[in-house]
This record gives structure tokens, C-alpha cells and sequence, in this order.
């Protein structure tokens, strides 16, 4: 059985560039909105955020796992933020209805692993 999504959003994904300290749009010069998903595998009970920008090429913007033990830092009301071993990422949700489903959802999956 494959992966399974537990929750769609719309959010704009945003890297942070720890050299210039600012936000920058994950995969394109512009920030691009993308319909965000948390996809459950549960054969291996592991789970991953996808991301896929609404336009013509829907383009994968953020494909990273959720380790166990993460913090998930909700900054402000639509805009929340976590760390991977290798960069800092940010969501800037479309709505903080979309932000509060994400977080459960997040939520959820971290008390799972
Ligand atoms: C309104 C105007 O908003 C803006 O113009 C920009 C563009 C907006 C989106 C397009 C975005 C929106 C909202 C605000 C909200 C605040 N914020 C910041 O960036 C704050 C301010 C200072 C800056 C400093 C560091 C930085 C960046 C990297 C990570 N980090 C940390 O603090 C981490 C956090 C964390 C905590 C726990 C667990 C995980 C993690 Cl990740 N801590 C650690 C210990 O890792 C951070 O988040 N910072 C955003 C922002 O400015 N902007």
C-alpha cells in the first residue's frame, strides 16, 4: 500500500538563506503558491511533506521527511517553521484555517512516530 495524504493546504513554501538572513520562495525566484501535503506511508509509519505549485508545471517545491522529535514552530498564525538537517523551512499558509489543519496534522504525525 502505498503513501496516503493525511491533509492538503494551500501555502506559499519558503526556504531560509542563512547567508543574506532572509526568506527566500522554495524553487523559483518568486513566491509561487503550492498545494502542500503531509503524505503517510504506514508500511514503514513514516511520513513526508510534499509540495507541488498550483501553476501549469506543478513543479515539487518541498519533498522532506518528518523526524521524529522535531520541533514545529508555529511563528505566527500563517506562518509556521521547522528545521531539517539541512535548512530551515517555512510555510506561508494561504489562510491560518489552512495553518491550524497543517499543525494538527503535523501535530499528529510527530506524536505517531
Ligand atoms: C512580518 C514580516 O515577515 C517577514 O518579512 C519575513 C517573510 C515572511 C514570510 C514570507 C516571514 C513571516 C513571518 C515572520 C515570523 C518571524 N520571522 C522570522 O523570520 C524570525 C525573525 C527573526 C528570524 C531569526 C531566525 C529565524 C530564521 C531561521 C529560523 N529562525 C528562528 O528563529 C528559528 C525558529 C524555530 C524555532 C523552533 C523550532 C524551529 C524553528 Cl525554525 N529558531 C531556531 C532556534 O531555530 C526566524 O524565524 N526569524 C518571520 C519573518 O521575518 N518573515
Amino acid at each position: 500500500m502505498g503513501e496516503s495524504s493525511i491533509c492538503q493546504v494551500r501555502a506559499t513554501v519558503m526556504l531560509y538563506d542563512d547567508t543574506h538572513r532572509r526568506w527566500v520562495p522554495a524553487g523559483s525566484e518568486s513566491p509561487c503558491i503550492s498545494r502542500v501535503h503531509i503524505y503517510h506511508s504506514p508500511v514503514a509509519n513514516t511520513f513526508r511533506v510534499v509540495g507541488r505549485k498550483l501553476q501549469a508545471d506543478q513543479q515539487v517545491v518541498i519533498n522532506c521527511a518528518v523526524i521524529k522529535g522535531m520541533k514545529y514552530n508555529q511563528a505566527t498564525p500563517n506562518f509556521h517553521q521547522w528545521r531539517d538537517p539541512k535548512q530551515v523551512w517555512g510555510l506561508n499558509f494561504g489562510s491560518t484555517e489552512d495553518a491550524a489543519l497543517f499543525a494538527n496534522s503535523m501535530t499528529s504525525a510527530l506524536e505517531a512516530l
